[in-house]
């Protein structure tokens, strides 16, 4: 039978139908990613605006990737964009969304409680056989899937910033997570030509366990006088081949995030607090509603 009757996922290889939740930054690259390699994709925000934020993040990065893919040819390339939204549905109403939803990815603010209270909801409108992950960057897997009653089809897929440019992503399974859903959320990445590798449920996984406490320590340096955040910038991209300085990269992924995430650690206690301690310049700034590119003023600014 296509369906088993038990509550473990569906085969690799039946997932079809993607629908993500948050057309921010992450889910609008993570829903033109997936909607390229033939996925029927529902793209799911709170409001139309933001909705079409995230149409317009789509739409300039397809322009990229479809003059890179057909140089010479116009045609080739409108039709290569055409063909892509064509896969790409949006929708405020969340249940509605996931009515047919094979495997849900959530890309919603980084705040545990927001997480878990859609998951909850998720949990009694999704069909039985729908895979659930989240794109968290600092969160436990297992305290979000601990709002629903489906732990087992529940992982973690955290994808990288510019999704359509970053081949990563960090595949996480909690000590619930069934091997048929592990498998397929490896399976899932390689059908978006991404390269997945394989985490447990810990503190910033792989990449931001080791991103995060560097850029905190940036901000120290400049907080302590000694260098501007150009010439840290600067130093570690011609210093140590870092395609973006730290102060740059913090102003790409979001200030409001990078404040989630530490703040979030330094709560949980289970990284050592120094490398996660305030830095009044990061607090400042956010308190200032200034969260880098998104909102055009960062550590720099981009109007
Ligand atoms: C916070 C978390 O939880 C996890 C995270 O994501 S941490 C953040 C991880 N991300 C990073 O570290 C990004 C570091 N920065 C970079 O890799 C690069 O600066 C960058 C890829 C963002 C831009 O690259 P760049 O060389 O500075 O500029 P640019 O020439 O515009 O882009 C390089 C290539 O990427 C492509 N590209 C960049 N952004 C793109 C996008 N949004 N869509 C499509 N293509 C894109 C460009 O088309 C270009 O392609 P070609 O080289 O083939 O022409
Ligand atoms: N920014 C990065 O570089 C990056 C990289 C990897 C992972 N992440 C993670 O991805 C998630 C999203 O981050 P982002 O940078 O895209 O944030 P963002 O602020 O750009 O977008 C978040 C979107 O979620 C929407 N949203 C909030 N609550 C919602 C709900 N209940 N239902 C539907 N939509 C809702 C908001 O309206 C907004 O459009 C976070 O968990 C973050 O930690 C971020």
């Amino acid at each position: 039978a296509l369906f088993s009757t038990s509550s473990s996922a569906m085969a690799p290889t039946n997932i079809k139908n993607i629908t993500v939740f948050g057309s921010g930054l992450m889910g609008a690259g993570i829903v033109q990613v997936a909607a390229q390699n033939a996925f029927n994709v529902t793209m799911v925000d709170l409001n139309p605006a933001a909705l079409q934020k995230g149409q317009d993040i789509i739409t300039s990065s397809l322009k990229r990737v479809a003059k890179k893919q057909f140089p010479e040819d116009a045609e080739k390339q409108k039709e290569f964009i055409d063909q892509t939204m064509s896969r790409v549905k949006t929708s405020t109403d969340s249940e509605a969304a996931s009515k047919d939803a094979d495997l849900i990815i959530e890309a919603i603010v980084e705040n545990l409680k927001t997480k878990q209270q859609l998951f909850a909801m998720l949990d009694k409108v999704a069909p039985e056989h729908t895979l659930f992950c989240s794109n968290t960057s600092s969160l436990p897997i297992a305290d979000i899937a601990k709002a629903t009653k489906r732990t087992d089809r529940f992982g973690g897929l955290h994808f990288f910033n510019p999704v359509p440019q970053m081949k990563l992503v960090e595949v996480i399974r909690t000590d619930a997570t069934s091997q048929d859903s592990f498998d397929s959320l490896m399976d899932v990445c390689n059908r978006m030509k991404k390269t997945p590798v394989s985490c447990k449920d810990t503190p910033g996984f792989i990449v931001n366990r080791l991103l995060v406490p560097y850029m905190m320590e940036s901000l120290r340096i400049v907080e302590r006088g000694e260098a501007t955040p150009q010439d840290v910038d600067v130093a570690m991209k011609l210093g140590a081949g870092f395609p973006m300085g730290p102060f740059e990269l913090a102003d790409f992924v979001g200030l409001d995030t990078m404040q989630y995430i530490v703040d979030g650690w330094r709560k949980e206690g289970k990284i050592d607090a120094n490398l996660v301690a305030p830095v009044k310049l990061l607090d400042d700034l956010v308190a200032q509603g200034n969260f880098g590119r998104k909102s055009g003023q960062g550590f720099y600014s981009y109007s």
